[in-house]
C-alpha cells in the first residue's frame, strides 16, 4: 500500500517556500504526499500544493502561527499524529521546522533522522541517505513500526509540477492552547543585501581566515559582484564576528550547490566541505599547496588571495568591457 508522507509547508511572502515544495516532490514520488500549511495564507497557499505533488492539504488559516514561534504549530501537528499515523513527517530543514520536528519527537517518541540528502523504500523499509564527512555517506532508517520523521536537506531535491493534479482541502478546526503562545514574534528584521540570496546564487565567492582581517573580505564581495554571484563564508570569520550567520556555509552554516564555487583562504575542513562540495565546480585560492580544500578542487590556484583576488577582479571586468 502506498505509504502516506506528510509535508509541513511553510510560507514565505505569501506563497509556498521552495524548501518546502522540494520535499513535496520528492513525498509525491515516495508515496500519497499529504500537505500542512498554518498560518493567515494557508487558505491562498493551499489549492496551489496539488500541482507540486499534494494529493491531500490539511489548513488551519489562523495568524496565530504567524506571531508566535513554532509551539501552536507543534499542538496541532499534535493533535492530527493523535487522529491519524502517516508513515512520515519529510519535513524541510529550516530554523522552525527544525524546532518543531524536535519536539515532536519528544512528545510522541518518534525517530528522528536530519540532513537527509535522499531517502527511499526497499519495501517497507525506508532508507535515508545522510552524509558523514568527506566522501562517506550512511543510510539510516527507523528501526520501529509507526511515524518517522525525516529533515531533509535544502537543495536535496528538485521542485517537480504535478500538472493537473488537484489537492482534496481538509479544513482543520484546532483550537489553539493559550499556553503554547509563550513565544511572540516581535520583529522581523529583513538582512539587506545586494545581488542573489547565498540559497539561490549559480556563483559563489566565499572567503575563510585566509584573507587575514575583516577589511580583506570587501575582495570576495567585489569579485561576487563582478561575477553576478552571492558573497559566502566559513564559520571561522563568521564566530571572528567579521560577518553575521547569514553568510555561514557548511554543515551548521547554509548548504550550498552553486554551478561555481570559488573559495577564497579556505582550508577545507569538513564542516565547510558539508556545506558546498555538492557544487558543480569549485575553484580553490590557498597559499598552502596540501590544503585539504584542494582535494574537492576542480581547479586550484596556490598563492596569497590578497594578491590573486585583485588581478581575477581585474581580469574579469577587463573580459566584461570587452563583450
Ligand atoms: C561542530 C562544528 C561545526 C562546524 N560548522 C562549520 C560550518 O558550518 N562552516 C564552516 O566553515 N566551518 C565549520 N566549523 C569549523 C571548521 O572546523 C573550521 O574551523 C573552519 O571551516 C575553518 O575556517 P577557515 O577555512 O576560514 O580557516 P582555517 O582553517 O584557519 O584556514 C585558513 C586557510 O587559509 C589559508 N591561508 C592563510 N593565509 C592565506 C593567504 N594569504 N592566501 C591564501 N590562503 C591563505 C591557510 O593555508 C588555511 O588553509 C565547524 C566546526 C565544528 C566543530
Amino acid at each position: 500500500m502506498a505509504k502516506t508522507i506528510w509535508v509541513l509547508v511553510e510560507i514565505e511572502d505569501g506563497r509556498p517556500a521552495r524548501s518546502s515544495l522540494e520535499v513535496l516532490s520528492k513525498a509525491a514520488h515516495l508515496g500519497r504526499a499529504e500537505a500542512i500549511v498554518l498560518g493567515s495564507a494557508a487558505a491562498t497557499v493551499a489549492p496551489s500544493l496539488g500541482e507540486f505533488g499534494a494529493e491531500k492539504v490539511y489548513v488551519h488559516a489562523d495568524p496565530t502561527y504567524d506571531t508566535y514561534l513554532t509551539l501552536p504549530a507543534v499542538d496541532t501537528l499534535s493533535d492530527l499524529l493523535q487522529r491519524q499515523q502517516p508513515d512520515l513527517l519529510l519535513f524541510p530543514t529550516t530554523y522552525d521546522v527544525r524546532d518543531i520536528a524536535a519536539r515532536l519527537s519528544a512528545r510522541h517518541n518518534l525517530g528522528l533522522i536530519t540532513d537527509a540528502t535522499d531517502l527511499r523504500y526497499e519495501g517497507e523499509r525506508l532508507e535515508v541517505t545522510v552524509p558523514w564527512g568527506g566522501e562517506n555517506v550512511v543510510v539510516a532508517t527507523h528501526p520501529y513500526q509507526g511515524t518517522g520523521i525525516v529533515l531533509a536537506r535544502p537543495k536535496a531535491f528538485s521542485v517537480e509540477r504535478f500538472e493537473g493534479r488537484q489537492a482534496e482541502i481538509e479544513q482543520l478546526s484546532v483550537t489553539l492552547r493559550p499556553e503554547s503562545q509563550q513565544m511572540k514574534i516581535l520583529d522581523r528584521v529583513e538582512v539587506q543585501s545586494e545581488g542573489p540570496a547565498l540559497e539561490d546564487a549559480s556563483i559563489i565567492v566565499s572567503g575563510g581566515r585566509g584573507l587575514g582581517k575583516p577589511e580583506n573580505y570587501h575582495l570576495v564581495e567585489e569579485l561576487a559582484a563582478v561575477l553576478g554571484g552571492a558573497p559566502g563564508a566559513t564559520r571561522a570569520i563568521v564566530d571572528a564576528g567579521w560577518l553575521p550567520y547569514s553568510y555561514q556555509i557548511g554543515q551548521t552554516g547554509k548548504t550550498v550547490k552553486p554551478t561555481l564555487y570559488i573559495a577564497c583562504g579556505i582550508s577545507g575542513a569538513i564542516q565547510h566541505l558539508a556545506g558546498m562540495k555538492g557544487s558543480k565546480y569549485i575553484i580553490a585560492i590557498n597559499k598552502d599547496e596540501h590544503a585539504p580544500i584542494f582535494s574537492v578542487a576542480d581547479l586550484g590556484i596556490v598563492g596569497d588571495v590578497l594578491t590573486v583576488l585583485p588581478q581575477l577582479i581585474e581580469e574579469v571586468k577587463r573580459r566584461k568591457a570587452q563583450l
